[in-house]
């Protein structure tokens, strides 16, 4: 984030209806779902740029092209965790127009219905959520991805459509097929399956990312929305108003440091991201009232749960290396000193090539009932009624498999093979952790990012399910049919990976490379009004504060066993329609 003084007091500038804080993945959505009310005057603050002009952002295959900019990217990086060999994790997350669905990796993977029906909240199960997913999109099938029926939507502002694997990406899934994972129609979409592999889509269209900000932006550009780009939200300011409490204004930050305060007469909604809008709602008073007294900020709201129940999906990445030439990328961008040239000459000239894709290939859920059967810590968990010890039912998954179509990932792996070998490496993903982390302010400068303490595998079950399935993904690679004759071993080469074939073997690589998927989840988490640790009510507003709702990922209870982006659109799309029908 650019430094910048504070030099001026907040005077209220502008009065609108609606200010929603945060132009991300939910704040496009929100923003342009209650400007379809003609009558209504929206502001959409985006402490980052405007995303029109961001390439890195529009060409798929360059979203590491963000990564690292004080511009473009909020550089959150974890504490150092216990649990993962004291490491630190960089948590990257788009700050531009369109926020991190413009830097993701575009993986449409909803979930399972039951992920929803857990939650136990009105309004929020399965079905509901589903249906906002399909609501968000306009589907585009193809011959290998047809589309379930009813699945999907067809007017949505978020165009989506398969991905054409690379050789690599059909040896992968004839392996899965062959190792107990039947490939199954559009499973990605259903959310009925827990067990098989399948085609996954991707928020890509024609070569080119599809985006929260189409939202608000080409055809869904509306006149009484007011977005305002390079402003960060400092606070929301929060009356007494009769016996209670209301969100009137919030006080910005502009990219000089000048300060300013803006009015709102209905609500204000902040769609900051799983790390950023707790730190909103601390700054503004709202949190545990002997942590925000240690930092000088008054209470007005003593909300324990702001900023807690972190959540994500770690995942490991193992490398191996090919003998046949052809099957993923590397030769097109390691071994031609010229090949990253070669590759944005076309796809500026014709939005196709390595750049217009994510170079993700195959997929798989799994359970792993049966080869947990002798993992002691599994056998000996509390498990409920129903349930396996990571609180799933039998029809949710334990994990996701993936390969990836060269060699990368995030940059810690750079062992890039620019001599010539050919690579991918199997991704396996943890669903359910029980390990929970936290987001607390370092000050109350809001130009300062908060601290964030993921506790990555504080727990000995996440370390175990997630050693069995580096297991699983191994068998894939080295016994399966598709695979187990073009693998010349691990990669890079001094490495032994590829002879791994205990659990226990698998257990250093989990500690110590485990990493995030950019899932961060639930600090500010939608409950029940017994749950102390509850921040927002089911309609998404603040416990106590009229006036101020929050939506995007960091209400979800309990992550979802897929992937963040749909079920954050859904959520999105539901605050619209909560908030359209409160207006009423
Ligand atoms: C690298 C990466 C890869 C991922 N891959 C996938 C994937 O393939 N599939 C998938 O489903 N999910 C993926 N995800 C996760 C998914 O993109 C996120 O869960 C989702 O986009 C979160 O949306 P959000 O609205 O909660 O937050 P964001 O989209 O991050 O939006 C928050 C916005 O608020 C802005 N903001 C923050 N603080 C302030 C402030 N104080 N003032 C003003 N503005 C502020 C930010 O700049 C940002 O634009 C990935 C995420 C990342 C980062």
């Amino acid at each position: 984030m650019a430094p910048a003084r504070i030099i001026d007091t907040p005077v209220v500038t502008n009065t609108y209806d609606y200010i929603v804080c945060g132009g991300g993945t939910a704040g496009c959505v929100i923003a342009g779902r209650l400007a379809e009310t003609t009558t209504t005057r929206i502001l959409l603050i985006e402490a980052g740029p405007d995303s029109k002009d961001l390439a890195t952002m529009h060409m798929p295959g360059d979203w590491m092209g963000n990564f690292d900019n004080n511009k473009t990217d909020w550089n959150i990086v974890t504490e150092p965790m216990a649990g993962a060999n004291g490491r630190r994790v960089k948590c990257s997350r788009g700050r531009f127009l369109g926020g991190s669905s413009g830097v993701n990796g575009t993986l449409c993977i909803r979930g399972t219905r039951q992920d929803y029906d857990d939650w136990g909240l009105e309004g929020w199960g399965g079905e509901d959520v589903f249906g906002y997913m399909k609501k968000a999109e306009t589907f585009h099938p193809s011959a290998r991805l047809k589309g379930a029926a009813g699945v999907h939507g067809t007017e949505g502002p978020l165009h989506v459509a398969s991905h054409e694997l690379a050789p690599i990406s059909e040896r992968v899934m004839e392996s899965m097929v062959e190792k107990g994972l039947p490939l199954c129609e559009d499973m990605f979409s259903t959310g009925e399956t827990a067990h098989g592999c399948g085609h996954v889509p991707r928020t890509i269209h024609r070569g080119v990312r599809t985006t929260a900000a189409d939202f608000v932006t080409k055809g869904f550009k509306r006149e009484n929305i007011t977005i305002m780009t390079d402003v960060t939200v400092d606070k929301i300011v929060v009356e007494s108003q009769g016996d209670g409490l209301r969100a009137t204004a919030v006080d910005l930050v502009a990219e000089n440091g000048t300060r300013s305060r803006v009015g709102a007469s209905k609500e204000v909604i902040v769609s900051a991201g799983a790390y950023c809008s707790p730190a909103i709602l601390l700054r503004s008073g709202i949190g545990a009232k002997d942590e925000l007294e240690k930092l000088g900020i008054e209470c007005v709201a003593d909300l324990p749960g702001v900023g807690r129940n972190l959540m994500d999906h770690i995942l490991t990445f193992q490398f191996y290396q090919v003998t046949e030439p052809g099957l993923t990328y590397d030769s097109q961008v390691f071994h031609d000193p010229q090949g990253l040239a070669k590759l944005r000459k076309q796809y500026g000239d014709t939005k196709s090539g390595f750049l217009s894709v994510f170079p993700f290939g195959a997929f798989c859920f799994a359970r792993l009932d049966d080869r947990l059967e002798d993992c002691e810590a599994w056998k000996n968990a509390p498990r409920k009624p129903g349930r396996d010890p990571m609180g799933l039912a039998p029809n949710q998954p334990n994990i996701e498999m993936w390969n990836t179509e060269l060699y990368g990932g995030p940059k810690q792996f750079d062992s890039y093979p620019i001599d010539g070998s050919h690579t991918f490496a199997m991704c396996t993903l943890l669903f359910n952790s029980n390990s929970r982390g936290s987001v607390r302010l370092a000050s109350s400068d809001p130009l300062k990012n908060p601290l964030v303490d993921h506790n990555y595998l504080d727990h000995e079950l996440d370390l175990q399910v997630l050693a069995e399935a580096c297991r699983y993904s191994n068998e894939i690679v080295m016994e399966g049919v598709g695979t187990k004759n073009i693998v010349k071993g691990s990669w890079p080469p001094g490495l032994k990976h590829h002879t791994h074939k205990t659990r226990e073997d698998w257990i250093p690589h989990v500690k110590n490379s485990a990493t995030t998927c950019y899932h961060a989840s639930g600090t500010c988490k939608m409950g029940k009004s017994d749950d102390p640790m509850a921040v927002l009510d089911e309609k998404l507003r603040v416990r106590g504060i009229d006036g101020l709702r929050v939506a995007d990922a960091s209400v979800m209870p309990i992550v979802n066993n897929g992937h963040t982006q749909m079920a954050t659109y859904a959520i999105a799309e539901k605050a619209a329609d909560l908030i359209k029908a409160d207006a009423r």
